[in-house]
């Protein structure tokens, strides 16, 4: 494997693609990560209405609106990116809560 390259280190489209496809790799690791705990969020919840909780939503959503704007990014984009993320999950969550209680 190729060491990664800066953006200004790449000189082709095939370059920067490459570097694209390093990185989307490696949010992809993170995202699976992410996605144990909300299966494990799940699990410890025990009524489908506890997977949507408003309050902890907003506060996750403030932190990466903030994070982004320190990491010089579109809070708007990280947003619609994290609300589309926690709206799967929320419904992933009531269905593996749902299913546990029907299954009891
Ligand atoms: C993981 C949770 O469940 C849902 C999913 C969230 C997420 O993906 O960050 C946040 C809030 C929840 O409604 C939680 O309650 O923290």
């Amino acid at each position: 494997m190729t060491a990664a390259k800066l953006p200004a280190e790449c000189d082709t489209k095939d370059d920067v693609r490459a570097e694209i496809d390093r990185i989307d790799q490696a949010l992809l690791n993170l995202f699976a990560e992410r996605h144990g705990y909300v299966t494990r969020m799940a699990e410890i919840k025990t009524d489908p209405h506890e997977a949507f909780d408003p309050a902890r939503i907003e506060a996750v959503i403030g932190k990466v609106r903030q994070l982004s704007l320190d990491l010089d990014l579109d809070e708007d984009q990280a947003e619609l990116i994290w609300r589309t993320l926690i709206n799967w999950n929320i419904n992933y969550e009531k269905g593996i809560i749902a299913a546990r209680k029907r299954a009891k």
